[in-house]
């Protein structure tokens, strides 16, 4: 069993400003959650108070052994009105990355992942006119006040989960027209869950991303610059072959050729899809699932490893990968089966330079509420402690190691 893993390696766990800080009152989403007929089981409210809380949160995952912390930056608190720049929300993410770089741990931050102001969701979200420099702007003012500090740099979280749920058939087609911008569309299932998700059109947030890049490669600092994408491991079923083809081709290898011209692409992998002649075959009866109702499958990392490494020719940063479980083992086994491909991968001679799990932190699981535990820390939802979970101490094992036990 091949178990090594490169030096310098990241080692380390994610979370998104939204799913985690708490009070994020300006944001396209929180006005969603609040909205009649919402499609959120319950608000994000407080969230983790990960906002007020991040100096414990980085020391503890530094104390595990791990290396690396990916988290997002909340574009509507540092732009909570069109043109007006919050300094104290930049100093806010200056002192996060700070607070990492002081425990020795590497941060890779996350421009946007999800979430918009309201006014830019108002104004039509990613398909608003003047989308792509409103977000060229954003990119550029904050990277002036933490470019220097950050190596690693996210322009999206998943600028194609859209155009994955509709290829998929998990969401209506309409989602594809109006980008989910605040267009009265409240039929809609995704417009009802609100805010401005990423367009489905891939040349609509490839604009954005790669005015972004050149805003971000233009400031302090020399950060690697990239997106992530959402990468199910897509698998064809009998008589599915086509219908595996175009929706591969139009949710995944189309946003990964954006990719071929940046310095990394961040892959987010959890399960596969088997695709039949009619679409998404369901799960079979008896076959193990996690708390989202995925199969868990965590063989599927390895695979969408190779397909990104071998579609974009850059390095593949690792930059989610994880289950939603209540049932610690099981998540101990779901990543060393994970990470074993991902050896396997590295073994193959890969460019693999890092595995970020989701989460760091049980969190704000979008529609789904706090339901769905993805954390390698518990959160009490009452008084906001933390437990370390022993998936945490076995990730950070591995990672002291370098190598799988
Ligand atoms: O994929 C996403 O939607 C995001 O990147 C995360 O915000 C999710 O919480 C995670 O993937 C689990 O679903």
């Amino acid at each position: 069993m091949v178990d090594q893993f490169p030096d310098g390696f990241l080692w380390g766990a994610a979370t998104a400003a939204h799913q985690v800080e708490g009070g994020n009152v300006n944001a396209d989403m929180w006005a969603a959650e609040w909205a009649p007929g919402s499609r959120f089981a319950e608000p994000s409210g407080d969230a983790c108070d990960h906002y007020h809380r991040y100096p414990e949160d980085i020391a503890t995952l530094a104390g595990l052994g791990l290396n690396a912390y990916r988290f997002g930056v909340e574009w509507a608190r540092i732009e909570p009105e069109e043109g007006y720049f919050s300094r104290a929300a930049l100093d806010h993410y200056r002192r996060m990355v700070g607070t990492c770089l002081e425990h020795g741990v590497t941060p890779v931050v996350t421009y946007n992942h999800f979430t918009t102001p309201r006014w830019f969701a108002a104004a039509g979200g990613w398909n608003g006119t003047a989308a792509v420099d409103r977000f060229a702007r954003y990119a550029a003012r904050l990277t002036e006040h933490i470019g220097d500090l950050v190596p690693w740099v996210c322009t999206f979280n998943e600028p194609n989960v859209i155009s994955l749920m509709v290829h998929l058939g998990l969401i209506p087609a309409a989602a594809r027209e109006d980008g989910l911008g605040l267009s009265g569309d409240t039929d809609s299932q995704a417009a009802q869950s609100g805010g401005s998700w990423p367009a489905a059109d891939v040349a609509v947030m490839a604009a954005a991303h790669r005015k972004a890049v050149e805003a971000i490669k233009s400031g302090p600092g020399n950060p690697a610059v990239g997106w992530t994408l959402a990468l199910i491991d897509l698998q064809p079923a009998d008589g599915g072959e086509q219908r595996w083809t175009a929706t591969r081709q139009a949710a995944e290898l189309d946003w990964l050729d954006v990719s071929r011209d940046d310095d990394f692409v961040g892959v987010q992998t959890y399960t596969r899809e088997r695709i039949g002649p009619d679409g998404v075959l369901p799960v079979p009866e008896g076959v193990a699932t996690t708390q989202t109702g995925w199969e868990i499958y965590p063989q599927a990392l390895g695979h969408t490893v190779r397909l990104a490494a071998e579609h974009t020719r850059v390095p593949v940063l690792v930059t989610e990968n994880g289950i939603a479980t209540a049932d610690d083992d099981a998540r101990i086994a779901y990543t060393a089966a994970a990470l074993e491909g991902l050896a396997g991968c590295v073994a193959d001679g890969v460019d693999v330079r890092g595995y970020l799990h989701w989460s760091l932190l049980d969190n704000f699981e979008w529609t789904s509420g706090f339901a769905m535990t993805f954390g390698l820390i518990a959160v009490d939802r009452t008084t906001f402690a933390r437990t370390v979970k022993p998936s945490a101490r076995r990730l950070g094992e591995i990672a002291r190691a370098g190598r799988l036990p």
